[in-house]
């Protein structure tokens, strides 16, 4: 299999992160993309590398639509960031960063006030807290923020009985990521008192199939997200997106514009506020330096032996 490590600086922190790296594989169905964030232990990560070795190997099953509408992602910037960012993308929603590490409230509220009156009333704002909250101080919280008109909230809480003590106090829908993503067993978390809404990433939950069997077994809407991939793994994530059989909301995968550098000289950014379903071919991966390249390659060998 073909090997090819990148890294890029991101154009803002996020995530607690700088740099984004990765490796691309290239198989008999074309590139794949494997790129678990650093945090991530070598166990955590089979997922990671099964969605990989599908792209590269046996493809995506047929798309039903030909292009996906999409979010902006707002990292915890300041207000007029924020503005810059959702009048830039062309998007008709925004996903907005809260409850960031050492920022405050009035952050928060500048930051959804700001996305708000750059979409104007008939936009869709929704914000990711990544579970910061207590039930007490997210009912709180998502009281203030939706002033500005909330679409969802995702992740407000860490676990699901939490999501579901605060999902009785709220009228605005909760999204459940990190419960899904991070679980065991994806397709079998009870989340029928904990969400609304359930966020498919292809990286983490193991490729499109298996994305696919974790929506079919909640039998609830679902949006799309990226891991912060290159084009390459968003395009993996778009060929989820077109396979589903229901797509009611924006999806989380213009995050290319995040990065400083894309592996390709056609990104998959968004036109209009959606992403084309197309192949992606990586024809100008920024290098990364040696001792990356080696811990990528360290990486890999260790995953692709368990
Ligand atoms: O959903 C989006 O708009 C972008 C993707 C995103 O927020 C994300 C990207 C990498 C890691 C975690 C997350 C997250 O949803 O929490
Ligand atoms: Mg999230």
């Amino acid at each position: 299999m073909d090997v090819r490590v990148w890294s890029t600086p991101l154009r803002t922190r996020f995530r607690g992160i700088d740099v984004r790296d990765g490796v691309l594989v290239r198989g008999p169905a074309g590139w794949g993309e494997f790129s678990p964030f650093w945090d991530y232990a070598d166990a955590e990560v089979t997922r990671w590398w099964a969605a990989a070795v599908e792209a590269a190997t046996v493809g995506w099953p047929a798309p039903v639509r030909t292009s996906v509408p999409v979010n902006c992602t707002v990292p915890a910037v300041g207000p007029e960031r924020a503005h810059a960012i959702v009048t830039a993308s062309g998007c008709r929603t925004a996903k907005v960063k809260v409850a960031e590490p050492g920022q405050t409230d009035a952050d928060d509220e500048a930051r959804v006030e700001a996305v708000r009156d750059a979409l104007g009333p008939g936009g869709a704002v929704r914000v990711d807290a990544n579970a910061a909250w207590s039930v007490d101080r997210a009912a709180e919280r998502i009281a203030v923020l939706d002033r500005y008109d909330l679409e969802y909230v995702e992740q407000p809480c860490a676990t699901v009985e939490e999501l579901a003590a605060l999902r009785r106090r709220v009228d605005v829908r909760v999204a459940a990521d990190e419960v899904v993503r991070r679980a065991v067993d994806p397709a079998g978390v009870d989340l029928r008192e904990a969400c609304d809404v359930v966020v498919l990433k292809v990286q983490p939950l193991g490729g499109v199939r298996a994305a696919l069997a974790v929506a079919e077994a909640h039998g609830l809407p679902c949006v799309v997200s990226s891991a912060l991939e290159s084009s390459v793994g968003i395009a993996a994530g778009v060929a989820l997106a077109a396979a589903l059989p229901a797509l009611p909301f924006a999806c989380g995968l213009a995050t290319v514009a995040l990065f400083d550098h894309d592996v390709t000289s056609e990104p998959l950014l968004p036109v209009d506020g959606a992403l084309p379903v197309r192949p992606v071919v990586p024809d100008r991966l920024p290098a990364a330096d040696p001792g990356t390249e080696r811990h990528w390659l360290a990486r890999l060998e260790r995953v692709r032996a368990l």
